[in-house]
């Protein structure tokens, strides 16, 4: 297990980038704490498998450092990181037996044979294969090839880190459930630093201590998934994670105050914003009103999806979700929200601003 350091680090595809655009992934400092799980989390073409490839080795960036432990590891080869690696398609020897697939990591490194029958018969059973173990792998179903990948990536004790690379991908998801709960178990058993790539939020959020969300190849923010949901520091963060996603509205900011359209909102604190000034809500903090204060704003429809109702609002020509609880009966004749100090948070420039006391 190792802490892994990302120093002034950098990637450009290109070999003469030319502004911040030409790089895939953008300046990055962060120390990733030993020990710790965490989701890479972010849209198609965001800089994940960039990051990950660096750390792997299997990339070797254009700019910074990567250490493991304090050692400087950016251009080592894979092969001397001692890492485990499984990739969103199955890498399995198909003329083996899915035992011999399973050992193989450990038969390489000389472990002799009453630790590697133990280590491959836990896995096994993590994975549910322990019936097929004498099988070929040759024929088994994508799903099941899948799986032989992912005990192979957890059937060494002593890696660094094990990184995933959107592992469940090809897996159904019945079993992607079950899968993602033998991986924190693993965490938990092991204390190995993990790293696990998906676009996936559900699987970020019930898998990692520690998202982080890639933008546009920019590092926009590493919190735990309360952290997340409760100050996302940038506007992206409030959009991806949620379900639906953040509110914004355009807003004034004068100190204490934000002024939505001809609507005054109270923000509890005080703020400084310049730029481009939004504030963002989370559909669980807008309140419905009939009358009275707040925002004008009109239902268009409810959405009701068993946990709790979704409330589809028109604000001003503009979409806007709230959340209702299950029991709730939704009266026809709201026509304003408003919404709880505690659940707004500004942007200036989509970036989140602190506010004072
Ligand atoms: N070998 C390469 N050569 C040139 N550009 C690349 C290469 N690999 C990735 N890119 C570009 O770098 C950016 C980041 O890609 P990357 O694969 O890291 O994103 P990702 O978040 O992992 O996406 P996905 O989930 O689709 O794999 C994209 O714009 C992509 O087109």
């Amino acid at each position: 297990m190792a802490k892994i350091t990302l120093d002034n680090l950098a990637h450009s595809y290109l070999p003469k980038p030319r502004s911040e655009d030409d790089f895939a992934l953008k300046e990055l400092n962060h120390d990733w704490a030993d020990g710790e799980a965490y989701a890479l989390l972010g849209a198609s073409g965001c800089g994940k498998s960039t990051l990950l490839n660096i750390i792997s080795g299997l990339l070797i960036p254009s700019q910074g450092r990567v250490l493991f432990d304090g050692v400087d590891v950016t251009t080592a080869p894979t092969a001397d990181r001692n890492i485990a690696q499984v990739f969103q398609f199955p890498v399995v020897y198909d003329t083996m037996t899915v035992r011999e697939n399973l050992a193989f990591p450990l038969k390489n490194r000389g472990m002799d044979t009453a630790e590697i029958t133990r280590r491959v018969q836990k896995v096994a059973s993590m994975i549910d294969m322990e019936d097929r173990l004498d099988r070929k792998a040759r024929g088994l179903t994508a799903d099941a090839k899948q799986k032989i990948s992912l005990g192979r990536g957890m059937v060494r004790e002593d890696v660094n880190a094990l990184l995933f690379d959107e592992p469940l991908t090809v897996i159904d998801p019945h079993m992607k459930w079950e899968l993602r709960t033998q991986l924190k178990k693993l965490h938990n058993d092991f204390g190995h630093t993990m790293i696990y790539v998906t676009h996936d939020q559900t699987e970020a959020l019930t898998f990692a201590d520690k998202v982080v969300v890639m933008y546009d190849g920019r590092v926009v923010q590493i919190g735990t998934p309360q952290e997340l949901f409760e100050r996302p520091a940038h506007t992206f963060v409030g959009y991806f994670i949620g379900s639906p996603g953040m509110n914004l509205f355009d807003a004034q900011i004068d100190g204490r105050t934000a002024r939505v359209g001809d609507t005054s909102v109270d923000l509890g604190q005080s703020y400084t914003a310049q730029g481009k000034t939004q504030i963002g809500v989370r559909p669980e903090f807008i309140r419905l009103q009939s009358g009275g204060e707040g925002i004008p704003a009109r239902i268009r429809r409810v959405e009701d999806v068993g946990r709790h109702k979704i409330v589809r609002l028109d604000v001003e020509g503009r979409p806007v979700s709230a959340i209702a609880g299950e029991g709730d009966t939704i009266p026809a004749d709201i026509d304003h929200i408003s919404f709880a100090p505690e659940g707004v948070n500004v942007y200036a420039d989509d970036w989140r601003v602190e506010g004072r006391a």
